[in-house]
């Protein structure tokens, strides 16, 4: 036995982990090429991920286009990164647009000016988005709406504005951030969820129906990360939550998390969900035992219903 492992098996070992390490070198090293002077599109880039992603982006060499609400973050953003010198690659200074996702003239205006600004979009990264939390029966559908408005249909909307001209190269990667919300369905958080779920549908579709035009589309579905995303949610009456849960504080660094959709990105992966190990779990129950999922769900919106007093 031992003459068979040190003989045969393990360098057999080595060759494969040797294989296995050159093959991520490789693959490491395409990611690079192909995100350098790529045109970036990074929506919600004030805050948050958005911000990190746009940080991570320059950094390789891309060529970005930072879009928010609020221009002085973003020009403080550029600021901040243009005063840094902590990389190898040339770097370009981005440029900015500002928008709000729930104006449509908004969107084909702002799109219309990165178009004739840089003749083309390589990679487009809808990240921006509102949460909410509420009861159903409390909530209006005008909030609803502009959850909607917010999470889909801005994001479908800039998407259908920058496609034609991807479609006429040929070339160009779709990147949604959705959520393990876009997978499975929390009490408290219908309107959130459902947009998230929608958000899964299209790019779903859209990635079938671009294929033919080699035009990839990337889903990232994270779980909880420690941005400002809970502090800014709207509630059952459209006020703001105003509150950073423990769920939220106890999330991943937005910082480790843009590594990991910049990764994604480099790979042209399709579906790719970042959360801890119960979430994940909780993607595969609701497929495998949906009986199972909906009672401990049932049994989350008891336990928070009764800690609220509602
Ligand atoms: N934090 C988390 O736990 C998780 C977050 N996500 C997703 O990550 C994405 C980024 O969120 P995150 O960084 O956490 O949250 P933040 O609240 O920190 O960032 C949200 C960003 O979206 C922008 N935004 C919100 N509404 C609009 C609008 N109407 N028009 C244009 N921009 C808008 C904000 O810009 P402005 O400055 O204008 O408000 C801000 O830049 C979201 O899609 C979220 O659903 C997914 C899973 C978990
Ligand atoms: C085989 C054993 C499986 C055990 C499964 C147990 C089920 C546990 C349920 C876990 C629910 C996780 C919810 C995660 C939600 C999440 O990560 O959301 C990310 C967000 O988008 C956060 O937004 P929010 O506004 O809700 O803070």
């Amino acid at each position: 036995m031992d003459f068979i492992t040190s003989t045969a098996i393990l360098p057999l070992l080595f060759g494969c982990l040797g294989i296995f390490g050159l093959f991520r070198l490789l693959q490491w090293v395409r990611g690079k090429a192909y995100l350098r002077n790529a045109v970036v599109v990074i929506t919600g880039a004030t805050s948050g991920l958005g911000r990190e992603c746009a940080k991570v982006f320059y950094a390789v060499g891309a060529k970005l286009v930072l879009c928010g609400r609020n221009g002085e973050a973003l020009e403080e953003l550029i600021r901040e990164l243009t005063a840094s010198h902590a990389t190898k690659v040339q770097t370009h200074k981005p440029y900015m647009v500002t928008f709000d996702l729930t104006d449509p003239g908004a969107i084909v205006a702002a799109a219309a000016e990165i178009l004739q600004c840089f003749g083309c979009v390589d990679i487009l990264v809808n990240n921006a988005g509102i949460s909410y939390r509420g009861a159903i029966v409390d909530t209006t559908v005008d909030v609803d709406k502009r959850v909607m408005e917010t999470n889909y249909f801005g994001p479908i909307a800039l998407t259908k504005a920058l496609l034609p001209s991807m479609i006429k190269r040929r070339q160009g990667h779709i990147v949604a951030i959705s959520s393990i919300q876009g997978k499975i369905s929390i009490p408290f958080r219908s309107a959130y969820a459902a947009s998230k779920h929608a958000t899964q549908a299209f790019f779903d579709c859209l990635r079938a129906e671009m294929e033919q035009y080699e035009i990839e589309v990337t889903v990232i579905s994270p779980g909880y990360i420690h941005t400002n995303l809970s502090v800014n949610a709207i509630t059952a009456d459209g006020s703001r939550y105003g509150v950073t849960d423990k769920t939220t504080v106890q999330g991943r660094s937005p910082v480790e998390v843009a590594q990991d959709v910049l990764a994604a990105v480099g790979k042209k992966k399709k579906d790719v969900i970042l959360a801890d190990v119960l979430p994940s779990l909780a993607v595969y129950l609701r497929t495998l035992a949906p009986g199972l999922f909906f009672s401990l769900m049932a049994s989350r919106a008891r336990k928070e219903r009764k800690s609220k007093n509602v």
